[in-house]
């Protein structure tokens, strides 16, 4: 094996799923954020490793089967979708892997609005890549918990095995964080087997603390991965965020011994900014969460420029975007 495919292909253990714990309000009150010392922090993870040529192909290939392969859009078709499912079947082209020695390398999700859901659940049977539908009024979740609970119901129901669920922003800002917790307790509940995601929508909570709050009651309530963002805010996936919300993952296992998945989302396109967020991974949660069960990016255009930094890795020269067509 070479190095690429060693690195690229290090298994995955499969980590008990967090079962949640009692709201603990004294842990939540103790907790503070220094934001200048998150931003300087931030600032230099960027800078903090050199990942080059093989090295640098294993990375990306790594990101790739991390990768939530995403369309959110108003004028998503079942056509789209289908295009979207083949790529996520088959993310780099066939003479690319072949270059790099692989067979095999799928994404780790295909996530879809509700009523894309049958579509996509179809486009990929016969494959083990699961369906994420976004849920509860995505994006604002301004609307009634009842029916909240049944859209979850409903989008399980037609076969999607993970939900991103958005919590109630005005819980956070009111400091009620009884109230998000038991919200995020009966969306878990409603979840049954299907992995819930709480996308926190961290530009609209106004400080980092509260992005630090909120993280840590998505996890007291069972959530298997906390998500910084929708993708329709102003500002989506930072790092400053990025190192808040994997600092509250660190301090939960070490409190509880369950390791909580993390997914930026939204923003993301750039092979560099892929690896950005890997290092950032490795550096504050460390090996253990460098894999799709435990990180995600949620993202609709990276995968277009990863396949073609590993097209240049292959061949010398930069592919035309025209050959590296997303869906
Ligand atoms: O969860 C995923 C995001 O909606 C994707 O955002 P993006 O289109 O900026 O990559």
């Amino acid at each position: 094996m070479t190095t690429t495919q060693q690195h690229a292909q290090q298994a995955s253990v499969v980590p008990a799923r967090n079962p949640g714990m009692p709201l603990d309000l004294d842990w939540i009150h103790r907790v503070h954020v220094n934001r200048s010392a998150v931003e300087r922090r931030a600032a230099t993870l960027p800078t903090r490793r050199t990942v080059k040529k093989e090295w640098q192909a294993a990375w990306l290939l790594r990101a790739i089967t991390c990768i939530d392969l995403t369309t959110l859009m108003g004028d998503d078709t079942p056509g789209n979708v289908r295009r979207l499912c083949a790529k996520a079947r088959q993310p780099v082209r066939q003479e690319i892997l072949d270059a790099l020695g692989f067979n095999e390398l799928h994404v780790g999700a295909v996530c879809v609005y509700h009523n894309l859901v049958p579509v996509a659940v179809e486009a990929l049977q016969g494959t083990d890549i699961p369906v994420a539908a976004v849920s509860t009024g995505f994006p604002a979740g301004q609307t009634p918990f009842e029916l909240k609970l049944r859209e979850i119901e409903a989008s399980v129901q037609a076969g999607a095995k993970e939900i991103d669920i958005v919590i109630s922003r005005p819980h956070v800002l009111t400091g009620n964080w009884q109230a998000l917790y038991d919200e995020v307790k009966a969306y878990r509940e409603t979840c049954g087997e299907a992995h819930l995601k709480t996308i926190l929508a961290t530009h609209e909570l106004a400080t980092l603390r509260n992005v630090a709050m909120a993280s840590l009651v998505c996890m007291m309530a069972g959530a298997d991965f906390i998500k910084t963002s929708t993708g329709k805010e102003p500002v989506n996936a930072t790092l400053p965020v990025g190192l808040v919300m994997t600092r509250m993952i660190r301090e939960y296992f070490d409190r509880t011994g369950y390791r909580v998945g993390f997914k930026p989302a939204g923003g993301i396109r750039t092979a560099k900014q892929s690896l950005d967020w890997l290092i950032l991974i490795k550096e504050e949660l460390g090996n253990d969460w460098l894999n799709n069960t435990l990180f995600r990016f949620g993202a609709s255009g990276l995968l277009a420029d990863i396949e073609r930094q590993l097209s240049h890795f292959v061949t010398g020269r930069y592919a035309a975007e025209y050959h590296n067509p997303l869906a």
